[in-house]
């Protein structure tokens, strides 16, 4: 069927009004707000010409961009102090009366600014009418949320949760008319406990997360459980399809690493975030659900890591008491210790037309591969029965010893990584990027790592392997030990000629270490040996993915090498 061109946007007023003691043709139609200084003839006063000529440029908002109109206190002299102070507009000397629209700007890197602009008219009348139809505009725009409930990890990042809220977050949302319940957490786990089974969730629209990737986790945990109860789904069995939560979170990013967000909005500024809640962004996400043989474990949407990253995390909990340096510190320890771990991966590769992790089709606001039809995302029953390499060849199997194996479902990109772990990954398609880096030298792991902060690939290493995978499992070599307690029981020979070979491995750690940990979005799993499987969209957000220019762009810490 062919398209149909757009029918052009509504007229709905026009008026001269004036800005900035100029007169401007403001007009509202359904798509825009739009003012344009009118030209005014020259006018001779004592000898000199005043009015410029000059056709000033027009501004346009669209109507989806306002955050709020408001009728404007007028700013006037007191009678008695002298002093400039608010009076309200019915006691204004003069016959100026205004409004004033908030909007969203857009500025630098990605960030978002809330931005105004007061128009004046000649009577109040025509003042009220105005408000009046811009209100009945942004009345249309059902996507936008009114009431929210907001959780603030008061200890996440630098511990600013709670102030980033109250100044720079609280003021935006009350602008906007949206009311909030705030909870402030006690404990760990606090949030998650009280989505999973307090919270009325039909009073809320959405669900605000103040603080990092964990305290995300966090929420998504509490949802998704709470959804998968609520329909009768049993989340330890591993085949069953999930079923999407139907309340869109927001970020207000606090945390030490804000990968969600940064992989999500472009940035990890609160402000920016709290518009794009604001404005009613929607943008699905993949999950991972993790299970241990029937047993689930937790859920992952940015880094599942075994090896370095697993490393670099217990490590670091450590030193939880530095903040976000904690990662720096237990980064260069790690990358020092150069561990390797055993094991086998088998997975099950996406279908070729969700891309591959090396296409360069980086994943951004309306990403044509994540708007495919979900059908051809999901794994179909067919697929699910085929079990690694004996039936049709669809499982890869991969054995070997890895510095580190990581699984992304999106780009997760950050601060610290602009382009993320794997840059063309994508945040809705239903896959995620499997990244192999197998025991090399520690110069040839340094190039690898320091190609996350600047423009190379990061996989053009022969001892980097990628792929887009739909599911996927890990075995460690030893896996009869998978449980550390297991093994340091184990008396006898078994036992030290494991350690032996281990050590023999590790000539210059002298660690007897035979797993490493998984890092799942900052939380350190208890087992090594995991199956995981995407499921495509499961939660959204509100976000909308990176707009416009590629982070690429902007200038990076380190060269290559
Ligand atoms: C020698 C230079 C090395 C530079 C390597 C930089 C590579 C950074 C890639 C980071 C990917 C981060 C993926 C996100 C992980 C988060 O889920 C997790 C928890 O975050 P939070 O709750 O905010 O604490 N963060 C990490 O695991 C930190 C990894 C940092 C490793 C240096
Ligand atoms: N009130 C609290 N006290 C202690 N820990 C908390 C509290 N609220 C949340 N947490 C936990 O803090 C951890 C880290 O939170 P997060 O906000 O991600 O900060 P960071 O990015 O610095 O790790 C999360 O795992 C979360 O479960
Ligand atoms: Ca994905």
């Amino acid at each position: 069927m062919e398209k149909q061109p757009k029918p052009p946007p509504l007229l709905l007023l026009s008026s001269q009004l004036s800005f900035q003691n100029r007169v401007c043709e403001v007009t509202l139609n359904s798509a825009f707000l739009s003012w344009k200084e009118v030209e005014t003839r020259p006018k001779r006063t004592s000898g000199n010409i005043y009015g410029p000529l000059k056709a000033a440029g027009s501004h346009y908002v669209p109507v989806c961009e306002i955050i709020s109109v408001q009728e404007t206190e007028e700013d006037c002299p007191s009678t008695d102090t002298g002093k400039w102070q608010k009076v309200p507009q019915s006691v204004a000397e003069s016959n100026q009366h205004a409004f004033t629209v908030s909007y969203v700007e857009r500025t630098q890197k990605h960030r978002w600014r809330c931005s105004e602009v007061t128009l004046h008219c000649t009577d109040r009348t025509l003042c009220l009418q105005w408000v009046q139809a811009i209100r009945e505009q942004l009345s249309l725009l059902t996507i936008r949320p009114k009431h929210l409930l907001v959780y603030i990890n008061p200890y996440g990042g630098k511990h600013h949760g709670k102030r980033i809220y109250e100044q720079k977050v609280a003021p935006i949302f009350s602008r906007a008319s949206i009311s909030t319940d705030v909870i402030v957490t006690e404990r760990a786990n606090h949030a998650r406990d009280h989505l999973k089974t307090e919270a009325d969730l039909k009073k809320y629209d959405g669900v605000v997360c103040v603080g990092g990737d964990g305290m995300f986790s966090e929420i998504i945990h509490g949802l998704i459980s709470r959804t998968q109860c609520d329909s009768g789904v049993d989340q330890d069995c591993s085949d069953e399809p999930l079923i999407p939560c139907s309340l869109r979170i927001g970020i207000i990013p606090a945390g030490s690493t804000d990968c969600i967000c940064y992989a999500t909005v472009g940035s990890n500024d609160p402000v920016t975030s709290a518009l794009h809640i604001v404005v009613g962004d929607s943008q699905p996400m993949d999950v991972c659900s993790i299970h241990h043989n029937k047993t689930f474990l937790r859920y992952s949407v940015s880094l599942l890591g075994y090896g370095f990253y697993g490393d670099v995390l217990t490590d670091s909990e450590r030193k939880r008491w530095m903040g976000p340096a904690r990662y720096d510190i237990s980064g260069v320890k790690t990358f020092l210790s150069h561990r390797y771990y055993e094991g086998t991966i088998s997975f099950l590769p996406a279908d070729e037309n969700v891309g591959t992790p090396r296409d360069k089709l980086q994943c951004r606001s309306g990403c044509d591969i994540c708007r495919l039809p979900s059908a051809d995302k999901q794994v179909s029953k067919d697929e699910e029965s085929v079990s690694d390499t004996e039936t049709k060849g669809v499982w890869k199997v991969i054995r070997g010893k890895f510095l580190a194996i990581n699984a992304a479902c999106m780009s997760c990109a950050c601060p610290r990584s602009p382009k993320g772990l794997s840059p063309s990954a994508h945040l809705a398609d239903g896959t995620a990027d499997l990244i192999l880096v197998r025991k090399c030298s520690r110069f040839d792991f340094l190039r690898h790592l320091l190609r996350h902060t600047n423009k190379d690939d990061q996989f053009d290493h022969p001892f980097v392997e990628v792929y887009r995978v739909r599911q996927f499992r890990f075995t460690p070599r030893y896996e009869d030990t998978d449980s550390e307690l297991d093994l340091r029981e184990t008396e006898g020979s078994g036992r030290k000629r494991f350690f032996s070979q281990i050590c023999r491995e590790h000539p210059a750690c002298s660690c007897s270490l035979a797993h490493s940990s998984w890092n799942c979005d900052g939380e350190i799993l208890p087992h090594a040996a995991i199956q995981v499987r995407v499921h495509c969209q499961l939660i959204k957000l509100f976000a909308r993915g990176i707009e416009e220019q590629s982070v690429f762009e902007e200038p990076y810490a380190f060269s290559a090498i």
